[in-house]
């Protein structure tokens, strides 16, 4: 056969494979880390039955992660036994700007490991709001591993690489995918935020990730007396799977969309402002004439003094899942927030929004409160070493590579 001169079926092509993210480092990946177009949340049940083997767990996860971020040559074998790898990314692995987040579950610090004492001191089982319909077979887990790449195929594979590797340790409970829409970058102007499937900019608020001091106040857990030792640069992740209500969306009119949401849909401004980045103003407003009291952005910010330490890194893609049983769009927001403190951010912010007049048009369906993982500096230690060493009562922080088996 020769080649075709136009195949629809022929690889779509990108030149961003190459992208890399750091695997090491004090913090995580894929926490602040801009986030590429696609994204997939999987929970597990953590199915090992000693310390021990939670330690095989972190070290064999820790190996998975840094070579599947790095890319390299797949893994081949005697054609006799079942190939290493999955295969779908052909014989070399891109990096593709893979980040794969571990984050634990408060459900891990049960008694089957000893590391009830070592929980993070906030991290709890999710609890319904009152606009929740949570499907339990769509919640919790002992452990949560996002990835986020430029395609879908690549956490995809990283995904099969975990599961293919750790089937003694690692059940699969759940998992959501995502995407955000690409935009192309206008020169000489800020970046724009993506769409959600309400049609609104979703992200335009966060509080900027470059801004490392703020980070360490709003994001990172710090070290100290409120937080088990080990936990210092971690940072607390929920993931709430919230359904949207498209076609009722679409039967609203504009003016009642945006005073909802409380901002212009086209540009995102804040009424009053005229740039998606222009500050709403709440002070020369304060019966809610231009900004209702219940939108969503004022309720879910005040800007008042006292609501300052509730805002939280959100990094949410949106869903689509296939056909309800009722024949409607089964789509909506797999929302993803980082904060240093889960009560003084996503818990309380939930409370203001609980009664939110957008709650006509979501329903909270999955989820649930993960505490992601403090980053592993180099080459010599792994991701979650401080939990393992601090439950077997060894000191922490040790820069010296540790041998394969801490039993001193
Ligand atoms: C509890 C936290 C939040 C949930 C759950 C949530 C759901 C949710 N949000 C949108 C759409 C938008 N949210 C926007 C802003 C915004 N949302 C939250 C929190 C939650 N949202 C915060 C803290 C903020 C920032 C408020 C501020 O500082 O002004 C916006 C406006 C643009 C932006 O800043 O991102 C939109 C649009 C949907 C559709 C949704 C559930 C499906
Ligand atoms: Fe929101």
């Amino acid at each position: 056969a020769t080649e075709p001169v136009q195949n629809p079926a022929a690889a779509p092509e990108s030149g961003t494979t190459a992208q890399r993210q750091p695997f090491h480092g004090i913090h995580q990946s894929g926490i602040v880390t801009p986030r590429p177009a696609t994204g997939l949340v999987a929970a597990f049940d953590v199915t090992a039955t000693s310390l021990d083997e939670l330690e095989r767990l972190f070290r064999l996860l820790n190996e998975r992660i840094a070579f599947l971020m790095q890319g390299g040559e797949a893994p081949t074998a005697d054609p006799g036994f079942p190939p290493p790898d999955s295969g779908i990314l052909g014989p070399v692995i891109a990096p593709d700007n893979l980040t794969v987040t571990i984050a634990l579950g408060a459900s891990l610090f049960d008694e089957r490991f000893g590391l009830g004492p070592l929980k993070p001191k906030h991290l709890q089982r999710m609890k319904r709001f009152r606009n929740d319909a949570l499907d339990g077979a769509l919640c919790h887990g002992d452990l949560l591993l996002q990835f986020c790449a430029n395609t879908a195929d690549t956490s995809i594979h990283a995904l099969r690489d975990i599961l293919k590797n750790a089937p003694d340790l690692l059940l699969l409970r759940w998992k959501q995918e995502g995407t955000v829409p690409v935009l192309k970058p206008k020169q000489g102007e800020p970046a724009e935020s993506a769409r959600n499937l309400l049609g609104f900019r979703d992200g335009t608020a966060n509080p900027d990730a470059a801004d490392t001091a703020l980070m360490d106040h709003l994001v990172w857990v710090q070290s100290g007396p409120s937080e088990p030792d080990w936990a210092a640069n971690g940072s607390y992740q929920v993931v709430r799977i919230i359904r949207n209500f498209v076609e009722r969306w679409d039967r609203t009119p504009l003016g009642e969309q945006e005073a909802i949401m409380g901002r212009e849909k086209a540009s995102g401004a804040p009424f009053g402002g005229s740039h998606e980045y222009d500050e709403p103003i709440y002070a020369n407003d304060p019966e809610g004439k231009r900004t209702r009291l219940d939108a969503h952005i004022r309720l879910a910010n005040p800007r008042r003094p006292e609501t300052e330490g509730s805002r939280m890194l959100r990094r949410p893609f949106n869903y689509s899942n296939g056909v309800t049983r009722a024949g409607q769009l089964d789509m909506g927001l797999l929302f993803i927030c980082f904060q240093q403190d889960l009560e003084r951010s996503f818990i309380a912010v939930q409370k203001r929004l609980d009664g939110e007049p957008l709650e006509e048009y979501i329903k909270p369906v999955g989820g649930g409160y993960f505490f992601a993982l403090p980053g592993v500096p180099d080459g010599g230690s792994y991701l979650g070493a401080g939990l393992i060493r601090a439950a077997r009562g060894i000191a922490p922080a040790s820069t010296t590579p540790s041998p394969r088996k801490t039993g001193d």
